[in-house]
């Protein structure tokens, strides 16, 4: 690391930046400014010059916009949905109630209530009630989703699909049931409105990517205790793009059933499930315009293997070369489905768009970049006070896991502006005892106090929003995030009354204090060791924490950076004002920064006092049989 630069006293500090494309929000916005004319010019040349068949120009255009709706919550959570085809039957059947002629839904649906029988509406407004159905299911089938993860979350998302498959079958008086739902009016479908409804899902599914939301949906995909630790429980976060993908997924099925006339339960089941999850794996799930690149390519290669496979069936029984008889050919569509998945998945695991959105594509960045140019601005120092009187204590802390005693009787200080170190040879329990008190892991025994408050049973992210902020032993940076949305997580948990300019802003002047300017844009798994952990530091001074809490911040670091840390970490206390605990190998950095140090040796505490005093502790030198201990500095 070069010159760490934490001016705190200085009134300003000076950063240049992007001014249009370094945050999510300004990236969306011109992701949809560049996707949607470019997508409806093409759509409505083929429509207009009848180079294509309009009803699959539709279908693709919707197969767009579901794509949208499942690319958003699969994407910002990581969680495969199978449920989101569910959603676009909800949205296919509400809204053929309120378009199918009264007189055919009288013979259909003779027990639907009167009002609904006697409606005819154009297609645009029955999208309302439809939108409205998909939005109301999300929000219950919801409160089960948001608290679900990974393989988990999946099976659940089954299970709703063959739930409502079976509601779209046994609900016959709303469906008809496999006798499906038809005369549903195809001409009631234009193409301003199929060109209004791709722009809004456009503009929604962007709009939530982009919102604090979205964005700490996504750092709990990249690591959960992560988010945990800078105060974001992301159930809430879920929920949201599981109710906004679903909306969108009702506006889509309103939609395709009135390009094909008819709604049958075997349309809104395992086929499309499929197609679905093809789109948005060779699009690439991580970003809206993978789920849009992966919609025009599955709709267009479905219609080549159809037209292939009816091709071939014309042989089918025919002697071919060598008196080989032509067989007859059965799901060639599915089969090659499934060998792009693989093709893409062995070459390009992230899809075709990966993670970047078409705005950040390096030749379209340039070229915006060109045109807008970057902005100097001034940005106020990253600066907070912590209080003189806050105080962390712990009272006879005991950990065991099963019968294995991890830690027993830790009765541990922090106060205010002092730098506490916690060593110990390995295994001693020094990781557990950070856990402990950061909310990771709930003690056995004893008790936690935070600024004279009972902390011994809050969770991690109460804890982090209460003053304590830490990093991981292991690096856990939000990979996929940039380094200035890492950092800006915490702000926005932080100070969650900062409008969005203004907290980008502060998280600069974090990454400016941290000397990670550069790297702004970077991908957080992108960046060194030594950046990497002096990201997760910037994270949590982002938080505004009391107290600092460093789980061998140098591990990585060569000596400089070992040096600029060191400094840095005083600076910190000096300008903040807050309390660091350092767990840390490093003994020499330990002993020439802080005041005072605990030793721990398996599970026990052995020893504290101030650098002089541990130096000269015989029962510490025992434990560091062959260690320096030495300050060299
Ligand atoms: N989840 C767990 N289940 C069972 N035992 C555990 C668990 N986590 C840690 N331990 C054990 O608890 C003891 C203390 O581990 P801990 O990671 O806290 O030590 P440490 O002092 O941080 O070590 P190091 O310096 O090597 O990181 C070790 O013996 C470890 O194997």
């Amino acid at each position: 690391m070069s010159q760490v630069d934490l001016n705190m006293a200085s009134s300003e500090i000076a950063a240049t930046h992007k001014a249009r494309l370094d945050t999510r929000g300004r990236q969306s916005f011109w992701s949809v400014v560049i996707i949607a004319p470019a997508l409806s010019a093409v759509l409505l040349f083929f429509a207009g010059f009848g180079l294509a068949n309009d009803s699959l120009l539709k279908l693709a255009t919707i197969n767009v916009i579901a794509g949208l709706g499942v690319g958003l919550f699969c994407g910002g959570t990581g969680i495969l949905s199978l449920a989101h085809i569910s959603f676009f039957g909800i949205g296919a059947y509400v809204a053929s109630w309120f378009t199918i002629p009264p007189a055919i839904k009288g013979f259909l649906l003779p027990s639907m209530p009167f009002a609904i029988q006697q409606a005819d509406w154009p297609l645009w407004l029955a999208l309302v009630p439809a939108v409205a159905a998909a939005v109301l299911v999300g929000l219950l089938t919801g409160v089960v989703m948001r608290r679900l993860r990974d393989t988990a979350a999946v099976i659940a998302s089954f299970g709703f699909l063959i739930i409502s498959y079976l509601l779209f079958i046994g609900l016959k008086p709303l469906t008809n049931g496999k006798q499906s739902l038809y005369s549903i009016p195809r001409d009631a479908l234009g193409w301003p409105l199929i060109l209004v409804a791709l722009v809004v899902a456009l503009i929604v599914a962007y709009a939530a990517k982009a919102s604090i939301a979205g964005r700490n949906a996504e750092a709990t995909r990249e690591d959960e205790q992560a988010a945990r630790s800078i105060g974001i429980v992301s159930d809430n976060s879920i929920l949201f793009l599981w109710v906004v993908s679903a909306a969108i997924m009702g506006l889509a099925g309103a939609l395709f059933v009135h390009v094909v006339g008819v709604a049958a339960p075997s349309a809104f089941y395992l086929d499309k499930t499929f197609a679905l999850i093809v789109m948005v794996i060779i699009g690439g799930y991580r970003s809206l315009t993978g789920a849009v690149v992966g919609a025009v390519i599955v709709t267009f290669a479905e219609e080549v293997f159809k037209k292939t496979e009816e091709f071939l069936g014309g042989f089918a029984g025919q002697e071919l070369i060598g008196g080989i008889i032509m067989p007859q050919v059965f799901g060639l569509t599915a089969l090659a489905f499934s060998v792009m998945i693989l093709l893409v998945l062995y070459y390009r695991p992230d899809g075709i768009a990966g993670y970047k959105e078409v705005a950040t594509l390096p030749w379209v960045q340039r070229r915006l970049d060109g045109w807008f140019g970057t902005a100097n601005s001034n940005i106020a120092p990253a600066h907070y006070r912590v209080s003189e009187t806050a105080r962390l204590k712990t009272v006879d802390l005991h950990k065991s896991y099963g019968g294995f005693v991890a830690m027993s009787g830790t009765n541990l200080e922090v106060k205010a502006g002092q730098i506490v170190g916690l060593i110990g040879p390995n295994g001693a329990g020094k990781s557990t005892f950070i856990n402990v008190i950061t909310g990771n892991l709930f003690a056995t025994s004893g008790s936690i106090s935070l600024n004279d408050q009972d902390a011994t049973l809050w969770s991690a992210n109460k804890l982090a929003k209460s003053g304590m902020g830490r990093t991981f032993q292991n690096i856990r940076v939000f990979g996929s995030l940039t380094v200035l949305e890492n950092v800006l997580t915490a702000v926005n948990v932080a100070r969650p009354e900062l409008g969005s300019v203004v907290a980008e802003d502060k998280a600069r002047a974090w990454l400016h204090a941290l000397n990670l300017d550069a790297v702004a844009q970077t991908s957080a798994e992108a960046l060194a060791y030594g950046d990497q952990r002096r990201l997760e530091i910037a994270r949590a001074l982002a938080l505004e924490p009391d107290f600092l809490l460093l789980d061998e911040p140098v591990a990585g670091m060569n000596h400089q950076e070992t040096e600029a840390l060191t400094a840095l970490l005083r600076q910190v206390v000096a300008d903040i004002g807050c309390g660091i605990l350092l767990v840390e190998h490093d003994l020499p950095m330990v002993m020439a920064l802080c005041d005072h140090i605990y030793v721990v040796n398996k599970g026990e505490q052995i020893a504290d006092g101030t650098p002089a005093e541990i130096r000269a502790d015989p029962v510490v030198i025992e434990a560091y049989i062959g260690q320096e201990l030495d300050d060299p500095h």
